[in-house]
Formats: structure tokens, C-alpha cells, sequence
């Protein structure tokens, strides 16, 4: 399962997994339909599948994962790609930082990408184990931005940062059922969310990164986490995937 799977980052994701032989449950809100019956109709209704979810919400979850089951799908790894992003100050001439906007993206960014791997950890632990006494894999998505957090992401950067803090520690608590969760810090990826960015700011930030000096390729993205998902001793951390760029304040 692949949440956030629709656009971007987890789509490419989604498509790598297809393209590897896979099956996919597509999981995003129910507005990106139309984005994933474009996957399904090129990888095959056999390969990709879509459920309208809201990664906040344990029934919408919970309801994308008993759709795999009734599919006869397992679920091998979960990916949490959902996730939204925001800008704004502290303090701010406007005031003080909106605590509503803080709190939508700690919601929607920590508290789904928890709420996907709890319940995910609930379907792996029903499978049989491998040679290597694994029986799934948790993959969620933090960002750069939870170590170099900029001017203006303190909302998003805190969202981020909780995401890597829960790694080991998820790790730790499931490594009796023999799943594992790791963690991919992007750095600048072309995607819907980065564009949200003027585009001068996106060509600025685009030619800072050392080497490759260019935005990231969603592809390359869904590359690495194949690599988690087929290497079993991947396990607990955070893996920054951006070009060795530091961002500036
Ligand atoms: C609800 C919809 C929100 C849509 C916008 C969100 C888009 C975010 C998309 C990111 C997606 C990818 C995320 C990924 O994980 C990778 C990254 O993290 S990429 C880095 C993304 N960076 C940001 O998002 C930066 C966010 N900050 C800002 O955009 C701005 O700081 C601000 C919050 C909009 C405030 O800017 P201003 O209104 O200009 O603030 P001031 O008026 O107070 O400016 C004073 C002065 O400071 C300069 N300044 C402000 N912010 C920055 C900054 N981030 N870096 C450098 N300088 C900054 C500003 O230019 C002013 O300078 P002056 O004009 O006085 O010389
Ligand atoms: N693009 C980048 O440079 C970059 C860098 C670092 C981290 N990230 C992170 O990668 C992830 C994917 O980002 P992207 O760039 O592909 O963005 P994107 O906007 O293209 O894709 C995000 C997807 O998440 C879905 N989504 C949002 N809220 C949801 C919710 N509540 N429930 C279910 N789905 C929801 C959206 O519908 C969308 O399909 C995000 O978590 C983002 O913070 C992106």
C-alpha cells in the first residue's frame, strides 16, 4: 500500500512497485481518483488498485487495508507518502503562527503517517515469515526539511522531524513480529507540492544542490524504496536522499 500514491513521490513509488512485478493499493483522497485510474489503466487493474482514504482517519485505513484482503492481496510494505506542507513564520507581522494551520499539518503529516503504520503493522504481523523471519517492511516519508527546517517551516519541519524521531522506535516495538520501518528524508523532488513554490524559488533551491545539480527525480525516490523494501537490513533508520544539500535558512 502506497498512501499518498496518487501524485508525486508516491506515485512513482506506486509505479516502481508495479513496474517490479508488484501489486499496489493505490491509498489517497477520495479528489485524486482520476489520477490513479490513469496508473491502473496502464499497469492493469491486476497490478494497481485505488482506495479513496484519508490517512487521518483509522476507519478510511483501515477500510484501504481490508480491500487488499479481500483482493487475496498481503500486505508486504506500506509506504506513507500522503502528507501536505505549509508556510509561515513563527511570528509573523501578521501575528502569531496560526495554530490551526500548525496543528492540520502535524495531523495530517505525524499523527496519518502513525495512524497508516499502526494499523499496517497489524496486517503485516498476520503473515507467514520468510527466511529472514520478516513479515513486512514500513516505510514513511520525512523530509530535509526535519534537520535544515527553513525560515517559515516550522509547521512542516516539526511534522517531519516527528516522523524520523519514530523510526527506531517502531522498529524497536516490531522487531518481535519481524517487521522492519525505515524512513526517506527528501531533499528537492519535481512534484504538484514543490510547485506550489514560486518557480523561482524552485529554479533557486534546484540549482543549489551539489551533485546532481538538478531537482530530484520522483523515479529516483521510488528507486530507493524498492531497495528498502528488498533488503533486509534496512532496518530503524532515516535515509536523506538529497544530493548532499544542505538548506539554507
Ligand atoms: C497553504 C498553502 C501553502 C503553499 C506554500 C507551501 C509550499 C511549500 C512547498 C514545499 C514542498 C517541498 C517540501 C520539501 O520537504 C522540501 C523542502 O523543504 S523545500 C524548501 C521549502 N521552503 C519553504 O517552504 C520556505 C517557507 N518559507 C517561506 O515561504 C517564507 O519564509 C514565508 C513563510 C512565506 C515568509 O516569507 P515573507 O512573507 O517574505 O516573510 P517576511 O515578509 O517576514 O520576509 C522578511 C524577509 O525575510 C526574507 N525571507 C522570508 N522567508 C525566507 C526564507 N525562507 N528564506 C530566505 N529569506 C526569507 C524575505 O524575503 C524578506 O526579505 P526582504 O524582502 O526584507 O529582503
Ligand atoms: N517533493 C519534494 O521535494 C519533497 C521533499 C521532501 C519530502 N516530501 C514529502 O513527500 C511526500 C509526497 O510529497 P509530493 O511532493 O509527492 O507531494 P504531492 O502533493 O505530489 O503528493 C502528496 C499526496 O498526498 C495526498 N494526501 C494529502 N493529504 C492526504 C491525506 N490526509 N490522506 C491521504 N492522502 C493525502 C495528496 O492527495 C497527494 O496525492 C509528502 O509527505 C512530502 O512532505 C516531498
Amino acid at each position: 500500500m502506497v498512501t499518498g500514491g496518487a501524485s508525486g513521490l508516491g506515485r512513482a513509488t506506486a509505479a516502481h512497485i508495479a513496474r517490479s512485478g508488484g501489486r499496489v493499493m493505490v491509498a489517497d483522497l477520495p479528489g485524486q481518483s482520476g489520477l490513479a485510474d490513469e496508473m491502473i489503466s496502464e499497469f492493469g487493474a491486476d497490478k494497481v488498485k485505488f482506495a479513496a482514504c484519508d490517512v487521518t482517519s483509522e476507519e478510511d485505513v483501515s477500510g484501504a487495508l481490508a480491500a487488499m484482503k479481500a483482493a487475496d492481496w498481503s500486505i508486504n510494505a506500506s509506504v506513507s507518502c500522503a502528507g501536505i506542507a505549509v508556510a509561515a513564520k513563527t511570528l509573523s507581522k501578521k501575528g502569531p503562527h496560526d495554530l490551526k494551520m500548525f496543528s492540520t499539518v502535524i495531523k495530517v503529516n505525524t499523527i496519518g503517517t502513525f495512524n497508516v503504520a499502526r494499523l499496517a503493522a497489524e496486517a503485516m504481523a498476520a503473515n507467514e515469515a520468510d527466511a529472514n523471519g520478516q513479515r513486512g517492511v514500513i516505510i514513511n516519508t520525512a523530509s530535509i526539511a526535519a534537520m535544515d527546517g527553513q525560515i517559515g517551516q516550522v509547521a512542516y519541519a516539526s511534522s517531519k522531524g516527528a516522523i524520523t524521531a519514530m523510526t527506531l522506535p517502531i522498529a524497536r516495538d516490531l522487531a518481535p513480529n519481524g517487521i522492519r520501518c525505515m524512513t526517506v528524508a527528501p531533499g528537492l523532488f519535481l512534484t504538484p507540492l514543490l510547485e506550489k513554490l514560486p518557480e523561482k524559488v524552485q529554479h533557486h533551491l534546484g540549482s543549489q544542490i551539489p551533485c546532481p545539480n538538478r531537482l530530484g527525480d520522483p523515479a529516483e525516490f521510488g528507486q530507493l524504496v524498492g531497495s528498502i523494501i528488498t533488503n533486509p537490513m534496512l532496518n530503524g533508520e532515516t535515509i536523506r536522499l538529497d544530493g548532499a544539500y544542505r538548506m539554507p535558512p
